[in-house]
């Protein structure tokens, strides 16, 4: 049945859906741009479709993570929660205990509090305006216990970092969105050092890049507050990168989790890239012995942790209702894939250029790789991309086999 969505400030709303939540949005007819795309930044509220994937993401996060760690009726904070409907969705789809939304703009605040209504989830979704930062911090000072922060803010989470920290007390969650892509990828160096903390760069491998310095950010700061940092999943999708920390306090844990650490280190001669313990001694490029250009620190571990994927894929093959179950389950199979190999992925356009030879089918490398004994799978980063365990050299060698141009 059509629902009947109020208006708001005389800016008449429309319903949407998405997973099991039922919405009153701004309507995205009246906000598009000269193209005829829809520009959720014009409209009062912002409310953006796109982001049902990453909704759909978070949803089965939470609940592959609280049954794997015991957790009933997790905690989750949302701290800057425009229309409301994610922290409408953990409470309706993830199991959350109690969800506490939050946003400066009271118009937003208004809309929220509709969809919170409409869904019928006043019982578990509390909400307020005010600043991200200053709620945070009250919870800590309140000693609540808090299982999940999900950072989604406009651009970086780099400035609700330290406060989400502060409110997570005992194991939890940092869940973050980042939309600055220009500058983590490094087409921006001056704002990524000046967000990041890090030594700026462009890679050949922008959307890994991108991930692994936001998730060793994330792993830097906890370090210094004392916490452990695993990550637990992190990714690259449409215009965004999405990462999964799981925190637990004690300084030895700190330090174990600043050992995942490294700098990235990458040869433009040769189109390949590794990691570098030491900055000031990084060793010379594997293949020609030329010094490699260094952006970091960065996050040099595996981007998710196995069991949890295999519970978030169990967990989405039977969730039905998100929005884009079909979407989610191949992105959680590519990355179970990609769990366990640690090495920066191997673009292979790149070498076969460096090779002067047509690029042949990643697939068809990704076999030849496997069928000589070493670990390798495509990568969700990049269609031209494949990860593996093998070294430069075998890389080179397979590509220039079944290149194209060296067929028959
Ligand atoms: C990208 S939108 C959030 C979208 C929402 N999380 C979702 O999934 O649809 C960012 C929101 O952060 C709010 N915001 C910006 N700065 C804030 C601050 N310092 N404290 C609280 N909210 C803030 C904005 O009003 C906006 O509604
Ligand atoms: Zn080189």
């Amino acid at each position: 049945m059509a629902m009947d969505c109020p208006a708001l400030d005389g800016e008449p709303l429309v319903e949407a859906r998405e997973g099991l939540a039922r919405l009153c949005v701004p309507d995205p007819k009246r906000y598009l741009r000269p193209d005829g795309v829809y520009e959720p930044a014009w409209a009062p509220v912002f409310y953006n479709p796109r982001m049902a994937f990453n909704r759909d993401v978070a949803v089965v996060f939470l609940r592959a993570w609280a049954k794997l760690r015991g957790v009933d009726e997790p905690v989750v904070v949302e701290p800057l929660a425009g229309s409301g409907v994610r922290a409408v969705r953990y409470a309706l789809e993830a199991g959350a205990g109690r969800v506490y939304a939050v946003d400066i703009d009271p118009v937003a605040v208004r809309l929220a509090e509709i969809n919170i209504e409409v869904n019928k989830v006043a019982d578990r979704v509390y909400l307020a305006q005010g600043d991200a930062n200053a709620f945070l911090h009250t919870l800590r000072s309140k000693k609540a216990r808090v299982h999940l922060v999900d950072l989604d803010p406009f651009g970086s989470p780099a400035p609700f970092i330290e406060a989400s920290l502060a409110a997570l007390r005992g194991r939890g969650v940092l869940a973050a969105t980042a939309t600055d892509t220009a500058p983590l990828t490094g087409t921006h160096p001056a704002a990524l050092r000046r967000r990041y903390d890090v030594v700026p760069g462009r890679s050949f491998l922008e959307k890994e890049q991108a991930v692994r310095i936001l998730a060793g950010y994330i792993i830097r700061r906890a370090a210094s507050r004392e916490y452990g940092a695993k990550v637990l999943l992190a990714y690259y999708a449409d215009y965004y990168v999405r990462v999964y920390v799981e925190l637990v306090p004690g300084a030895r844990r700190a330090d174990k989790s600043l050992e995942s650490l490294a700098y990235l280190a990458f040869c433009p001669k040769c189109g390949i890239a590794w990691y570098a313990s030491k900055p000031w001694r990084p060793g010379g490029c594997p293949r020609c012995g030329s010094q490699p250009q260094l952006i970091g620190p960065v996050y040099a571990g595996p981007l998710c942790d196995e069991k949890l994927v295999d519970e978030m894929i169990r967990v989405a093959s039977e969730a039905s209702w998100l929005s884009n179950q079909a979407r989610t389950l191949e992105l959680l199979r590519q990355l179970r894939e990609e769990c366990g190999l640690v090495n920066p992925h191997y673009r292979v356009d790149k070498v076969a250029s460096v090779l002067k030879v047509n690029m042949p089918s990643p697939r068809l490398v990704v076999e030849e790789l496997r069928r000589l004994g070493y670990r390798a799978t495509l990568t969700h980063f990049d269609k031209r991309g494949v990860r593996s365990d093998a070294p430069p050299d075998v890389i080179y060698n397979v590509v220039w086999r079944l290149s194209p141009s060296n067929a028959g």
